[in-house]
């Protein structure tokens, strides 16, 4: 067998690397030659020697009696090989680099979770997890309902690497962001915050000592002795909007709106929000389109693809809510700004009223001079913060009051007994009544209960690795309470959907077995509603207030009709009743006379001008 230069490197190079499973492909000017063999190659070298590109053992490709003007050039060959090789190297070390990845965090992973499991799911996909098999994100706390109804009420679910443990059930949320607070009181950074200009929110703020500082300073603003201090402002706000609605009985949306607009940026800023068109409200209104947009569209896209935040505003679908999205940045700047300025400039002329504002402010006086600065910032903040978050959600839970009034003729006639009964025809309640107003008190838990401002509350995350109930839960697992499927669930509230205040009264009395709906709606642990105690006292005296002197009925059609209502929750982080609508009727002539006599002398003379 003659042999030459070229086949000899060749076996020469090719016994060194025999060890390795060669696939080589020769380059062009190899393969060319190789298919122009002179005469004397038999067709069997050629198909051999072909064997070379098809993947066959380069050794027995050698073993060819090949005249030696057939060959490809040595050198071409040669390099050929050598870059073969190199390859093969090259992935051999990417495919033991993968090994030991893959086993070094498989020893981290067994060192972390000690051998527990994690909580049960759907099956995951490896790198995508349950992309496929998540539910759906349009009103997700149905399909996570679904997913506790087949998996338990811990249910595990990882899209993309991120992992998320759906709380299904009261005990288990109590159990895990109540008593594990220390740990579950995280929120997981989004890139929709500073899209939003809500750096300042602290509702998103990242567990730590910033945000500390801000909850201290809310919490001194709301607890509930602070709460009951804005009682006779809650109370002539209310009274305020009642005159209008007989003004405007067809204008319930935007005066619930007014009333609570109007309480926030009082108790805040000391500002009088005279009628719904102030401009506070358009603000509070810019603000929240874009917050909403949040949680609507482009959530899903911008948490596992946060690049696609920078993609300019023409870029089609997701551009248009990228800008909406933005939408909320100068009203979010002008809250913590302009408000806050023009609340400060009242206080040092010395005409501001006791606010919230003011109290901060005197605070930051008896700091040390190097930390006012911090200290302004974060009274800035806290004020935007109570203004908006203390706005919307009660503006969402009185709506469903309405809806709900309007759908339940017969609650409102009951309410009405005991008010008759308690209040009587001459005056309008008060907050002294409140204890004697159990039917009253019921309709305020039912309302939390029936139409839930927010779903699944706000997500906490965890900071560090936990345990409960024997599973293993990984840091940084987003947590996420379906408070509504514990409002409607039919085993703790029988018929979920209807409304029925009765469930929590028991022989006269709230009945105390019943679980109350303030223990989920206001959320959990360290993070839990700083405002509730503001807000109870708000949807109490507005609605005991409004039932009192009117009816609330359907919104009529062009016919004349009452227009057929449902209750239908819209989609997102807040919720709000799909088309909602309505009027009101003074209950008679006594119940307006009483309205309008119950303004203040001063307030009533500038109603009347
Ligand atoms: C019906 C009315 C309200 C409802 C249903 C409601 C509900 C909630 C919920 C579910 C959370 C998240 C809690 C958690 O993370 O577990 C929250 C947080 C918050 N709420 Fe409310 N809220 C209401 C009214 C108010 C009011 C009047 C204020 C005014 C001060 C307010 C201020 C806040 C703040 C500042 C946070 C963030 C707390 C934090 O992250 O540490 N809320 N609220």
């Amino acid at each position: 067998m003659g042999t030459n230069k070229c086949s000899g490197d060749l076996a020469a190079h090719v016994s060194e690397s025999s060890a390795w499973p060669v696939k080589l492909a020769l380059p062009n000017q190899c393969a060319a030659p190789v298919q122009n063999m002179t005469a004397d190659v038999t067709d069997e070298r050629t198909q051999r020697l072909s064997s070379y590109t098809y993947g066959l053992p380069a050794r027995e490709a050698l073993r060819l009696d090949q005249p030696a003007s057939t060959y490809p050039s040595l050198h071409t060959v040669k390099m050929a090989l050598t870059e073969q090789s190199w390859g093969t190297v090259v992935i051999g070390y990417a495919l033991l680099f993968v090994l030991v990845h893959h086993l070094r965090s498989a020893q981290d992973w067994y060192a972390r979770s000690r051998g527990r499991p994690l909580p049960p799911g759907p099956r995951r996909l490896p790198f995508v997890g349950n992309l496929f098999n998540s539910p759906s994100a349009w009103k997700p706390w149905l399909g996570f309902r679904d997913l506790t109804n087949k998996y338990g009420d811990i249910v595990y679910l990882e899209v993309l690497g991120k992992p998320m443990l759906i709380l299904g059930s009261p005990s288990v949320i109590f159990e895990f962001l109540d008593n594990h607070s220390a740990i579950t009181s995280d929120r997981a950074p989004s890139p929709m915050i500073p899209l939003a200009g809500q750096e300042y929110n602290l509702g998103f703020m990242r567990y730590g000592e910033w945000w500390r500082r801000h909850r201290r300073a809310v919490w001194q603003q709301f607890h509930p002795n602070a709460a009951r201090e804005y009682w006779p402002m809650q109370q002539a706000i209310t009274r305020k909007v009642l005159v209008k609605l007989l003004e405007r009985p067809n204008d319930c949306q935007a005066l619930i709106r007014f009333s609570f607009v109007a309480s926030m940026f009082k108790a805040v800023y000391g500002a009088d929000v005279d009628d719904d068109q102030d401009r506070r409200i358009a603000l509070i209104e810019a603000l929240f389109v874009g917050l909403r947009e949040c949680t609507i569209s482009v959530q899903f896209l911008l948490e596992y693809l946060p690049v696609l935040r920078f993609l300019p505003f023409w870029t089609p679908w997701v551009g248009k809510h990228l800008e909406q999205l933005s939408a909320s940045k100068e009203p979010s700047r002008h809250m913590v700004e302009d408000e806050f300025n023009e609340a400060k400039a009242r206080i040092e002329q010395g005409q501001g009223e006791s606010s919230i504002v003011s109290h901060l402010m005197t605070r930051i006086a008896e700091v040390e001079s190097n930390q006012q600065r911090e200290e302004e910032q974060i009274a800035r903040n806290v004020a935007a913060v109570s203004a908006e978050a203390g706005a919307d959600t009660t503006y969402s839970t009185t709506e469903g009051f309405f809806l709900a009034m309007c759908l339940y003729p017969e609650v409102q006639q009951k309410a009405r007994a005991e008010l008759d009964a308690v209040v009587g025809p001459h005056r309008l309640p008060e907050y002294t009544d409140r204890p004697s107003l159990v039917y009253i008190e019921a309709i305020v838990k039912e309302s939390l209960r029936w139409h839930n401002v927010a779903p699944l509350g706000i997500a906490h995350s965890t900071i560090a690795d936990d345990e409960l109930r024997g599973y293993f839960i990984p840091a940084g697992t987003n947590l996420v309470p379906n408070v509504w499927a514990c409002m409607h669930d039919p085993e703790i509230y029988p018929e979920p959907d209807r409304f029925y205040p009765e469930r929590f009264i028991k022989d006269g009395k709230s009945n105390p077995d019943v679980l109350d709906p303030a223990t989920l709606i206001f959320g959990f642990g360290r993070r839990i509603c700083p405002g509730r105690y503001f807000a109870d006292a708000g949807l109490f005296i507005l609605i005991a207030s409004v039932l009192h002197v009117f009816e609330i009925l359907p919104p009529l059609d062009e016919h004349g009709k009452p227009i057929k209502l449902e209750h239908v929750q819209s989609h997102g982080l807040l919720s709000y009743p799909e088309n909602f609508g309505c009027v009101v009727k003074p209950r008679s002539a006594n119940a307006a006379a009483l309205i309008l006599n119950s303004l203040p002398e001063e307030q009533s003379t500038s109603e009347e001008t």
